[in-house]
């Protein structure tokens, strides 16, 4: 029996207003995929061909104008009653880390298990002191975000979100802020999870990553999925022209 896909995304459309207020301009062109139980989906295209709003769509950060999405077998349409519960059960990890600035490192990974998941304090921050742990800064966990550089700050937002225990972790450019000598420890850290079994949505410009860590990549442009497939046959041999053009830009 093959497992039931986590996400299934049917023929979903998002058209913002254009900057100047006259016109719109379509991020998401009917967009459908699905996501497998332990499946690492890598999205990758050029700028402004709608990977981050797809994203946001996943957890409800983002409306659509039409279609649907179905997670864990219901519709987004029928969850919209408790946001806070679907975002736990759909992890996410900005490219800005968005901590709270006045809570701790151990705070920060402990509050939202409280509030969102009813731990108990005691609970929480066990798990919280854990999680740190194995993302490797159990030596920060009393130390605010100002006094973290950028690649432990994403450490700290990658344990809050797994403290939730997500269904599902969506990675929207996590190393794109990062000085580069974080970003190799933070692709680890990644790297470590997709083998763990995590299910994954990741939008990179690594293409190292792609390469090594995705089971399927998909390749967007104009708010549309061009093509997609096993890292093998996307890099190697492109069907598309236009991902063509874009590989040979950036390879
Ligand atoms: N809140 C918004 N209001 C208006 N237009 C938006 C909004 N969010 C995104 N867009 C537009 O939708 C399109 C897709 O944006 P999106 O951020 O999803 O692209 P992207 O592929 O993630 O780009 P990048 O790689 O640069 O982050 C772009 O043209 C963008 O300007």
């Amino acid at each position: 029996m093959t497992a039931q896909p986590i996400v299934v995304v049917d023929r979903i459309s998002k058209t913002f207003p254009s900057a100047d207020g006259r016109g719109s301009h379509r991020a998401l062109d009917e967009v459908s995929l699905t996501i497998d139980p332990g499946e690492v989906l890598v999205i990758i295209g050029p700028s402004g061909s709608g990977k981050s709003t797809l994203l946001r769509t996943l957890n409800a950060l983002e409306s659509f104008d039409t279609g649907t999405i179905t997670i864990d077998g219901v519709a987004l349409a029928d969850r919209n009653t408790n946001l806070n519960h679907l975002r736990a059960e759909i992890g996410m990890v900005f490219q800005h880390f968005n901590l709270f600035q006045h809570k701790t490192a151990l705070e920060n990974v402990a509050l939202p298990q409280v509030v969102v998941r009813k731990r108990s304090r005691a609970g929480a921050l066990e798990r919280a002191r854990k999680l740190l742990d194995s993302v490797g800064i159990a030596d920060r966990a009393n130390h605010y975000p100002s006094q973290l550089s950028g690649g432990q700050q994403q450490r700290v937002a990658i344990a809050r979100a797994l403290a939730m225990d997500p269904k599902i972790m969506l990675f929207d450019e996590a190393t794109s802020a990062l000085d580069p000598e974080m970003v190799g420890g933070i692709l680890d850290l990644m790297r470590k999870l997709a083998q763990g079994g995590m299910t994954m949505a990741v939008v990179t410009h690594e293409m190292g990553f792609a390469r090594e860590v995705a089971d399927r990549i998909i390749f967007m442009d104009q708010g549309r999925i061009v093509e997609q497939g096993t890292p093998e046959a996307f890099f190697s041999a492109p069907a598309h022209e236009r991902t063509r053009a874009f590989l040979d830009q950036i390879l």
